[in-house]
C-alpha cells in the first residue's frame, strides 16, 4: 500500500525529484546496505535497470526487503541505451514479476504499443508508466522532441522522458524551452554529455520531474552522484 500510494503521488510532486540508478548488482548491495538516514539523503526514488543489472527477480526482491523508497523499474531497449533483448516479450518477462514493488515503470515510447499488456497491467495494479526517449548522439530538433512527448498520452501513458545528448548550448535551450512549457503530462527532461550536470539542474529548475543521479558508478554521461544531486535540489 505504501508504494501505492507514493506512485500516485509522485507524478504530482511540487519539487524536483532525485533518482538514484541502481544499475549492477555491487550498487544494488550499497543501497540495501544503506541505513534509513543514508537513503533518505541519498535520492527520492531508485531506478532499478533490470537490463543492465540481470539478477532474478528473487534476488532483486530479497536486496530490497524493508526498502521505503519508491521503486521505478526500467529494462531498456538495446536501441536506447539498454542491454540485452529487443523483443518486448524479453522485457516484459524482467518487469512484470516485480510490479508489485514499484511505483513507476519506464518504458520507451517506441515500445509502448508492443508493450501494451504490461502497461494494462501495471496500471491495473496502481502502478504508473512513463514513456522515455533517448537519443545517445544529439539532441533532435524540436519537432521530434514535441512528437515524442504528444504521442504519450493518446498511447496511454502517464509521463514523458527525454535524455538525449547536448552537443552545444544550443541543444540545452531547446530542451529548456521545451521543459519551461505546460504539458499535459508531467515530463522528466534530462541532458547528457558535457552539458550534462549544468543541464540537469537548470531543468529541474524548469519543471523536469525526475533527475537521475548515480549512487555507485555513473551508467550516464552527465549525471551527478545523485546524493550531491539531492542537496543541490533542495537549494535552487
Ligand atoms: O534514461 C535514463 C536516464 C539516464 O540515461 C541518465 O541520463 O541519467 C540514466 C538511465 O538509467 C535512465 O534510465
Amino acid at each position: 500500500m505504501p508504494q501505492l500510494l507514493s506512485s500516485s503521488n509522485l507524478l504530482l510532486s511540487s519539487r524536483p525529484l532525485a533518482v538514484g540508478v541502481i544499475p549492477d548488482p555491487a550498487t544494488l548491495d550499497l543501497w540495501a546496505s544503506y541505513s534509513l538516514e543514508q537513503k533518505t539523503a541519498a535520492c527520492d526514488v531508485i531506478e532499478l535497470r533490470l537490463d543492465t543489472l540481470q539478477l532474478s527477480a528473487e534476488k532483486v526482491r530479497a536486496a530490497l526487503v524493508g526498502n521505503q523508497t519508491p521503486v521505478l523499474l526500467t529494462a531498456r531497449h538495446p536501441a536506447e541505451g539498454g542491454q540485452g533483448t529487443v523483443e518486448a516479450a524479453g522485457r516484459i518477462a524482467l518487469l512484470e514479476p516485480l510490479l508489485d514493488l514499484a511505483a513507476l515503470v519506464d518504458i520507451e515510447l517506441r515500445s509502448a504499443m508492443e508493450m501494451r499488456p504490461l502497461v494494462q497491467k501495471a496500471q491495473g495494479m496502481g502502478v504508473r508508466v512513463m514513456g522515455s526517449f533517448h537519443d545517445f548522439q544529439t539532441t533532435p530538433g524540436e519537432e521530434v522532441l514535441r512528437g515524442a512527448i504528444n504521442f504519450a498520452q493518446p498511447a496511454g501513458l502517464d509521463a514523458v522522458k527525454i535524455a538525449t545528448f547536448l552537443n552545444n548550448s544550443t541543444d540545452l535551450t531547446r530542451l529548456i524551452a521545451l521543459t519551461s512549457e505546460v504539458h499535459r503530462l508531467r515530463l522528466s527532461c534530462m541532458g547528457m554529455g558535457p552539458l550534462g550536470r549544468v543541464s540537469r539542474l537548470v531543468l529541474a529548475k524548469c519543471g523536469s520531474l525526475l533527475n537521475y543521479g548515480y549512487l555507485g558508478e555513473s551508467n550516464a554521461p552527465g549525471q551527478w552522484p545523485a546524493p550531491r544531486l539531492k542537496e543541490l535540489l533542495a537549494e535552487l
